[in-house]
């Protein structure tokens, strides 16, 4: 399994949201944050305007999948978050070694 971890623009939550949900996963923790990336120090455009602080609103998406929907599941975050502007984000890919569903005692595959 693994996690993947994608750094976003928040007004690009429903979109990728809808574009992950089409490709059939069905969890999915949203973390709001903060960051800055390569353009530290430089404006950045967030809603319309021109932003010169350090740390720019970003919405982070944590989901966890199979291995074999990973690749479709980065591939819908990238084409939903994008705008060709800098700024529109990371994602991070790493394993996952264990999900438990707390309701059924389901482990690995069964419980994502
Ligand atoms: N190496 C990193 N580690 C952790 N978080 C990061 C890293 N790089 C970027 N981020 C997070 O992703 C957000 C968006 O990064 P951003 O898209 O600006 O990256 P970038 O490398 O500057 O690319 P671009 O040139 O397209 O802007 C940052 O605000 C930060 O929250
Ligand atoms: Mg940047």
């Amino acid at each position: 399994m693994k996690k993947i971890e994608a750094i976003i623009k928040p007004f690009k939550l429903d979109e990728v949201k809808d574009a992950l949900h089409e490709i059939g996963l069905q969890g999915l923790t949203v973390v709001e944050a903060k960051g800055f990336g390569r353009q530290k120090g430089h404006t950045e455009l967030y809603r319309g305007a021109e932003y010169v602080v350090d740390f720019l609103p970003k919405v982070k998406i944590e989901v966890v999948c199979s291995d074999d929907l990973a690749e479709r599941a980065i591939e819908a975050i990238q084409a939903a978050a994008r705008t060709g502007r800098i700024g529109d984000g990371k994602i991070f890919v790493s394993d996952v070694q264990e999900v438990i569903r707390i309701r059924t005692g389901e482990r690995g595959e069964d419980a994502v």
